[in-house]
């Protein structure tokens, strides 16, 4: 059995990060930017106002000044003239400053008489001007790669980007496999349980940037499985779920072996997740992930989840560890690396009672993987402990 750290080197060795397309802006949120972009204009373009008001030369800005109003500036819409020694114009959050002024005072200081207006409160130093260009410049750059936030939307919009260069969204499928299961909504027979992987699994690899094919489910035979891989031929990364033990309807390696996989590895000195086992097939990379629960969860959270970002390109594809203090005691670990589930509660962390990897109830429950490394000591309240957030 080899160890989480070698089984992760494996696992990226056999991904690379895939080719970039251009996609619209309006579908580009949560896509990763596969190459710089620049700033097609200056924001804003123009000299603007950041207040309602009437821009005026600021060295006639004092008590009691009076000033002719000759014209009015809204956004989108500017005042053509020229801007002379006591006259303003009037002027709305967002237009050009006209030529010749240099500040707006805001409406709420002045008192307003037909086309003449007093300065009745003085108005601070602020010129409530927000100069060309303050926001970015021309050739302003975003720099890839980087996960396209909503605010990265609105800023590519602003710069004038209506199509953004992304990397491919890696394509998975995820083929669960056995006899007693059947989907959600399904009448179960007495023997049969629901499939639940897939949706978890699919849920967490979309919120990665993945897209998503589940397959139908897979039963303990053959031919079946063989059906299955048929289906996943096109795609990126071919994710089996069950059927990864030594049973004798685990059948995933002997299928995937006789079409032709390139073993790296199978099993993992970890728990949950130990008969986990994958290669390359054919043009993709096959994960054969074990069939309880938890494990695999813990397990797409350790590798899939990875093996996806570096397939977008990202820099970061490990997500940090952090710590926190038992707030009670656990027992030393066995000799494998073992990902407990766990409840962080600001700096301190509780491990889950029950660590069995078929409950779904407490992964639920938990929000956090906590890492003990190989014959780990007993651990006692108040100790730090490294976890993973989930
Ligand atoms: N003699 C041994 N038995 C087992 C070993 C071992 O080393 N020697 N390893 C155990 C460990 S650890 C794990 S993990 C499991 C993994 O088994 P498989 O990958 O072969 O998974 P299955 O037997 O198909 O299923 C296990 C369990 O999970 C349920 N399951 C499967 N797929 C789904 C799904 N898509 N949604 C919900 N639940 C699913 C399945 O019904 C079983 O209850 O092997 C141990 N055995
Ligand atoms: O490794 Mo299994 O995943 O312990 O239940």
């Amino acid at each position: 059995m080899i160890t989480v750290e070698s089984a992760r080197a494996q696992l990226f060795d056999l991904v690379n990060t895939l080719p970039s397309e251009p996609a619209p802006l309006m579908d580009a949120a949560g896509r990763v930017l596969a190459e710089d972009v620049a700033a097609t204009r200056d924001q804003p373009p123009f000299a603007s106002s950041s207040m309602d008001g009437y821009a005026v030369k600021s060295t006639e800005v004092e008590p009691h000044a009076m000033f002719k109003v000759i014209g009015e500036a809204a956004a989108g819409r500017r005042f053509d003239g020229q801007v002379g020694p006591g006259q303003a114009v009037r002027i709305f959050t967002g237009a050009p400053i006209p030529e010749g002024a240099d500040f707006v005072v805001i409406q709420e200081d002045v008192d307003r008489r037909g086309d003449l207006i007093t300065i009745s409160d003085l108005p601070g130093p602020k010129s409530n001007i927000r100069p060309k260009g303050v926001d970015f410049e021309i050739g302003a750059k975003i720099t890839a790669p980087r996960r396209l936030s909503p605010e990265d939307l609105a800023l590519l919009a602003a710069m004038n980007i209506p199509m953004v260069p992304v990397a491919r969204k890696p394509v998975v499928a995820l083929i669960a496999t056995g006899d007693e299961l059947i989907m959600p909504g399904e009448t179960p027979g007495p023997d049969q349980i629901i499939a639940s992987n897939t949706f978890g699994i699919k849920a967490l690899l979309e919120d990665v940037g993945a897209h998503v094919r589940v397959l139908p489910i897979a039963s303990d035979t053959v031919s079946s499985l063989e059906t299955a891989f048929a289906l996943a031929a096109d795609v990126d990364l071919v994710v089996t779920i069950g059927g990864a033990s030594v049973g004798d309807y685990d059948l995933v390696s002997q299928v995937s072996t006789a079409l032709g996989l390139e073993r790296s590895f199978y099993k993992i000195r970890m728990r949950p997740g130990k008969p986990l086992m994958a290669g390359r097939l054919g043009d993709s990379v096959m994960v054969g992930l074990p069939g309880n629960p938890v494990s695999a969860m813990v397990c797409s959270y350790l590798f899939l989840a990875p093996m996806i970002r570096k397939m977008l390109g990202l820099e970061q594809v490990l997500t940090p560890l952090q710590s926190a203090n038992l707030t009670e005691a656990i027992p030393a670990n066995g000799p494998r690396e073992h990902y407990m589930r766990a409840i962080v509660t600001g700096d301190r962390i509780k491990a889950c009672q029950n660590q069995d990897s078929s409950l779904l109830s407490v992964l639920a429950e938990a929000n956090a993987l906590l890492v003990r490394q190989p014959n780990d000591p007993a651990r006692l309240a108040g100790d730090e402990v490294m976890f993973l957030p989930i």
